[in-house]
């Protein structure tokens, strides 16, 4: 495998989870694949749990990591060929990719999407110019449309938790203050649909998402109709997608309370993290038993480190 940026099929994410399942008992079980070996982990974005995951699922590996802050510490990169550079950015990806390529074994690389450029952002432009123009394997630590890492750590929990072979997975739209990029959502639900789980999603008028990830899942807008029966809710703000980047709801209805659950008793409830506590979902959720946000978190260093020793391999 050269590139971690995508669901590929279902034996492979099977391999995957249960590869992550083995690290989580025995972490160090590899130390040895990654020696001599080194990963710069790129950020155009913040990050908490992808940033550190990623850093100890390599150091179990036994490879080095380094990290760089692209969008604090780094020089601002001009992405567009041909451009006569006589404005704010100091670098080209061309260059600057090159240089990073030859430092490195592996890439690994956040960068959202802008909201403002659907063609670029729907063909995860930034992603393929650090692959092109660096040569080297790369992993997504989340790009515009896609957030892989998040969701095989998503579908490790849900193996861990699932009382039957095939559990009814809801994602949810949630409330939310600022337009949401899609990754998280679309990967979701490309992940779960993709692994065999029966998906329901459910969300206001105007919020479908992009088709290519929604395939084989029911649509239902009525949120109560949809998560009666739920195993797993899915919480999830994103932004509209026709309407490129828009919010369109501010409906604070939709944010997922314990009384909105009463008709799903079994139900277990997922978030990536970070989460606007009483925004998208309430503490009483959060602090209480249903909720396995920690574990999705805790899960992200052997869903990392599974990913990582594919690419070693
Ligand atoms: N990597 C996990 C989620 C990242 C991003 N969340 C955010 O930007 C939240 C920002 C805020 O709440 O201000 C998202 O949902 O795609
Ligand atoms: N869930 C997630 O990717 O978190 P960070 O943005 O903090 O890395």
């Amino acid at each position: 495998m050269k590139y971690y940026t995508q669901f590929e099929n279902k034996s492979l994410a099977d391999q995957l989870i249960q590869k992550a399942l083995e690290y989580k008992k025995a972490p160090l079980s590899d130390n040895n694949l990654g020696r001599g070996k080194r990963i710069g982990l790129l950020f155009l974005n913040p990050s908490l749990r992808t940033r550190v995951s990623t850093q100890i699922a390599a150091s179990n590996l036994g490879m080095e990591s380094i990290v760089l802050n692209m969008d604090k510490e780094s020089w601002a990169l001009e992405m567009e060929d041909g451009v006569i550079m006589n404005q704010g950015k100091a670098e080209h990806i061309r260059d600057a990719a090159g240089v990073l390529g030859s430092y490195f074994d592996i890439l690994a690389l956040r960068a959202f999407p802008s909201l403002t450029n659907k063609d670029e952002d729907s063909e995860d432009f930034i992603l393929h110019q650090f692959a092109k123009h660096s040569g080297l394997p790369l992993i997504s630590l989340e790009s515009a449309i896609r957030h892989p890492l998040q969701s095989l750590a998503d579908m490790v929990t849900i193996q861990e938790h699932k009382q039957k072979e095939k559990p009814k997975v809801v994602l949810t739209w949630a409330p939310h203050i600022k337009a949401i990029p899609h990754a998280v959502a679309n990967s979701f639900a490309e992940w779960s649909i993709g692994c065999g789980h029966d998906v329901t999603i459910t969300h206001p008028e105007g919020y479908e998402l992009d088709e290519r990830f929604t395939q084989g899942a029911t649509i239902e807008h009525d949120q109560d109709k949809a998560l009666a029966n739920a195993d797993f809710v899915y919480v999830k703000n994103w932004s509209a997608f026709n309407e490129y980047g828009k919010i369109l709801c501010t409906d604070e209805s939709w944010m997922l309370n314990e009384q909105k659950l009463s008709q799903a008793p079994n139900a277990k409830v997922m978030h990536c993290l970070p989460v606007r506590r009483n925004v998208e979902l309430s503490d009483e959720i959060l602090d209480g038993p249903r909720s396995l946000v920690q574990h999705q978190a805790k899960n992200r260093v052997f869903a990392a480190q599974a990913a990582l020793s594919e690419l070693l391999k």
